[in-house]
């Protein structure tokens, strides 16, 4: 059937994502960039077109699915509500204390507009939320557990470059390797946030900024760095460029449960990620291709990737996944 016209709003390490997951999907087509830069600023490989985000309330006869890949600390919060209003949606919300806020924001201008709008799409939130549930679901008797990295955190690293003072920066996440030794071993520690994880920034400073109050801001976010016991490395734009540029990641949920007081089962998801941002992309536009589906079939409003059915991402009828993947 026709190819499933999708739109990009925001031009970051996801926007870009987007745009070459869509070279990956031949039932998808971009139509176009939208940013609330000057488009003509934007290099944008393959011959897309970049127009002015403001420019969206004239192309909503051109967009299947809008991929929203703002930022979740402070892009999101406004676009995605705006947006819903609109388009059809995808977004990768990331503020998981802020998920249910988001949910209602996004789901009354979606369901007033008969339109369907998918929040927190990606692999934490997404995947690894999915596989969470399964565990909970299969293994009521257990414990669950998340780990994430080494790697960089996209939004850790957009939070930090929202802070005052901050010209640039990116922030890893560490997890504690005996404390994964004990998951994988089947023990079942009750593990703080602070025992699982630590965060290590590296910020660019703008010219007079006060690095310790940059510091602080940063160690005390809530939501983000908190509960964590994170470190804050002072460095130049040369060196951020040089050696911080790479955005690998990865992690795992595992769930460890009894069935019987006999028989103990062990459930584990991985990721081994090069492109933290490409990987997140190439699930939005899976998710891009449900949403299309869903608001065709009449099911509008606000929605999780807990309210998909995992046929809907793939490109094959349900007939060819019965008989190829069932
Ligand atoms: N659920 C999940 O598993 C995941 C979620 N995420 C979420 O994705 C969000 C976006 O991540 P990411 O794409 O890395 O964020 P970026 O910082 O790369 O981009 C965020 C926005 O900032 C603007 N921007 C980008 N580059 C520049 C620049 N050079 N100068 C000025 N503005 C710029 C763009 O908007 P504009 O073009 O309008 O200027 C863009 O939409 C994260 O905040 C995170 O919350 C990320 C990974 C996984
Ligand atoms: N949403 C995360 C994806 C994973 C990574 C992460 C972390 O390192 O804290 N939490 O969830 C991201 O922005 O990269």
């Amino acid at each position: 059937g026709a190819s499933i016209r999708i739109g990009i709003a925001g031009y970051g390490n996801l926007g870009r994502g987007v745009q070459a997951a869509i070279a990956k999907n031949p039932d998808m087509e971009l139509v176009g960039v939208y940013t609330r830069r000057d488009p003509a600023a934007l290099s944008l490989p393959g011959g897309a077109t970049a127009f002015h985000m403001d420019e969206l309330a004239q192309h909503t006869e051109d967009i299947d699915v809008l991929v929203l890949c703002g930022g979740s600390k402070s892009d999101l919060p406004e676009q995605g509500p705006a947006l819903a209003a609109m388009f059809n949606t995808v977004d990768s919300f990331d503020t998981h204390a802020k998920i249910p806020e988001h949910f209602a924001a996004v789901d009354a201008p979606a369901t007033s507009a008969g339109k369907t709008a998918l929040i927190s799409a990606g692999w934490d939130p997404g995947m690894f939320s999915i596989n969470r549930v399964y565990g909970e679901a299969l293994l009521p008797d257990g414990e669950t557990y998340t780990f994430w990295g080494r790697g960089l955190s996209q939004g850790h690293s957009d939070a930090i470059r929202r802070v005052p003072g901050v010209a640039g920066g990116v922030q890893y996440t560490i997890p504690s390797t005996e404390a994964i030794a004990k998951v994988r071993a089947g023990e079942r520690p009750t593990l703080s946030t602070r025992e699982k994880h630590v965060r290590e920034c590296f910020v660019v400073l703008e010219d007079g900024a006060d690095a310790e109050a940059v510091r602080e801001a940063i160690v005390t976010m809530e939501h983000y760095f908190d509960q964590y016991d994170t470190t804050v490395n002072f460095i130049d734009a040369a060196t951020l460029a040089s050696e911080h540029s790479s955005m690998p990641h990865g992690g795992f949920v595992f769930r460890s449960g009894n069935t019987t007081d006999e028989h103990s089962q062990v459930i584990e998801y991985s990721l081994t990620l090069q492109s933290n941002p490409e990987f997140t992309s190439s699930v939005l536009v899976a998710y891009a291709r449900a949403v299309h589906k869903m608001n065709q079939a009449g099911q509008i409003g606000a929605k999780t990737v807990f309210d998909v059915a995992p046929g809907l991402l793939s490109p094959k009828s349900p007939e060819q996944l019965r008989a190829e993947l069932l």
